[in-house]
């Protein structure tokens, strides 16, 4: 399995490769040159098998350069410990309409499903080159916490997390600006959370100085997340009766990456019916669904903050894909980004994204009262995130009759402002975070400057 750039101008690599180096060196994302397949057959075979079993199947085609007996050893060392023995389990809300419980991981998001295979692929590659190398990651809120859970203490690996100061939740800041092990680094930047994404990026495309740091990826610009998150789209389907009958799938989404993971899933021959993706009020991606204008404006914080996202990194994959793997298309169409902020999504692409996705913009309100809803009819505290994800599900009906799964991205207690604003509840903590707010932080504030950014990491990595 050899993968290759979005823009059609980088070296093609293995998975190895791919593994530890986030942003092709031409700025574009890599994916795999085919897409493996599975048959009815092999859905048929995964279907109530455990988690552990369904993840080492997924991965192996797409890793073949890693013995099967260690894929399975670092799937059992990721997932062994959740919280729950499902890894990901499914709830019931009505006949039809499911959550897909993706917070039973260390820190409480659906990044720990991809983050704790990550810091076992890295530590097993890294040991086996004798190399070492520097994460930068941006968040804005789960991404950096689940990244720091996996990577701490690792001798091999420096991380430093950007986020956009103010603009996560406290408990989110505090899961990354606690941890004291002396290879975490944590700063706040003066912006918002595409500003922490666009100097990743630039990071990443100075040549130079990724060389130097030996600059890596845990953000979803790496591939190995998109796999990982594969993952539970084959869990959840088959355990509601695929390959026997399709499944839909509502998706909270900013960067889409969990989404592009269903996508990938469907293209590996599960039988998923619709991808919704849902938004908040940062709605790029529900405009150019319905308009073709992908449109870069203001990020607006919102109560669902780790979706507060404009630039989606990964809908150029999604571009890739329906522009028949014609890179230069989508070269043409990053390149409008950079110049004026939007491009036009071509009718053939449009389309055939239609076909596949249906989309929802959902207001504060709505999230609010979602909440609500779930609460008082059910009795069961919903995250914001996941909240949009529902209220995105019930607003695109889809009279196919196949089951709806809203992903469950969060726990509650992890926005707990939120919730106790809509239901009246304050969402407690599980007890290995009971002390969070009495333990010390420590991050180094920043302003949105390359230079300064650039700086902070070279010092780290020397440091190291
Ligand atoms: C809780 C939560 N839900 C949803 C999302 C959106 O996921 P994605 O960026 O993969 O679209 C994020 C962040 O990415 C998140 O942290
Ligand atoms: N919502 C994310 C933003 C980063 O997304 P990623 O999937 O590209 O890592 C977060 O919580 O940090």
């Amino acid at each position: 399995m050899r993968y290759v750039s979005t823009r059609g101008d980088a070296p093609v690599l293995d998975f190895e490769d791919v593994l530890l180096s986030g942003l092709a060196r031409d700025g574009g994302l890599y994916v795999p040159e085919t897409w493996p397949t599975f048959s009815a057959a092999d859905f048929a075979e995964m279907a109530g098998r455990p988690y552990t079993d369904v993840a080492t199947r997924v991965v192996r085609p797409f890793a073949p350069s890693i013995p099967e007996d260690d894929i399975a050893s670092m799937v059992e060392a990721a997932y062994g410990t959740f919280a729950h023995p499902a890894v990901a389990p499914l709830a019931q809300l009505d006949a039809n309409e499911f959550l897909l419980e993706l917070f039973h991981g260390p820190t409480l998001a659906f990044k720990d499903l991809a983050m704790q295979l990550l810091g076992q692929l890295f530590s097993h590659v890294l040991t086996k080159r004798g190399e070492q190398v520097t994460i930068v990651a941006a968040t804005s809120g789960d991404t950096g916490g689940a990244a720091i859970e996996a990577f701490a203490g690792l001798d091999a690996v420096n991380v430093v997390v950007l986020h956009p100061k103010g603009r996560v939740s406290d408990v989110q800041r505090r899961q990354m600006t606690t941890v004291k092990a002396a290879n975490v680094h944590n700063i706040a930047l003066d912006g918002n959370f595409d500003d922490c994404q666009a100097l990743v990026k630039a990071m990443f495309n100075d040549l130079a100085f990724r060389d130097r740091v030996k600059l890596a990826a845990v953000n979803s610009i790496n591939w190995s997340r998109i796999l990982a998150q594969v993952v539970y789209y084959v869990t959840a389907a088959t355990t509601l009766g695929a390959p026997h009958r399709p499944v839909s799938f509502s998706v909270p989404t900013g960067n889409f990456g969990d989404i592009f993971a269903g996508y990938v899933a469907k293209r590996m021959g599960l039988p998923i019916d619709r991808l919704v993706i849902a938004t908040n009020i940062n709605d790029i991606l529900d405009r150019t669904l319905k308009t073709g204008a992908y449109t870069v404006e203001g990020v607006t914080p919102t109560d669902a903050p780790s979706m507060d996202i404009q630039v989606s990194s990964n809908f150029e994959r999604l571009l890739f894909e329906v522009y028949g793997r014609d890179a230069a298309r989508v070269r043409a169409a990053m390149n409008g980004l950079k110049q004026s902020g939007s491009f036009t999504v071509e009718a053939d692409g449009l389309a055939a994204m239609r076909e596949e996705f249906g989309s929802a913009r959902v207001s504060n309100d709505a999230m609010h009262a979602t909440m609500k809803q779930v609460h008082e009819t059910l009795g069961m505290l919903i995250d914001p995130h996941t909240a949009v994800g529902l209220a995105a599900a019930r607003d695109v009906l889809v009279s196919t009759g196949a089951p709806m799964v809203t992903l469950s991205t969060a726990h509650p207690a992890k926005f707990p402002a939120a919730v106790e604003a809509a239901t009246g509840l304050h969402p407690a903590l599980p007890p290995h975070l009971d002390d969070l707010f009495d333990r010390e932080e420590r991050m180094t504030a920043l302003p949105n400057d390359l230079a300064a950014v650039q700086a902070f990491v070279e010092e780290k990595t020397r440091a190291s």
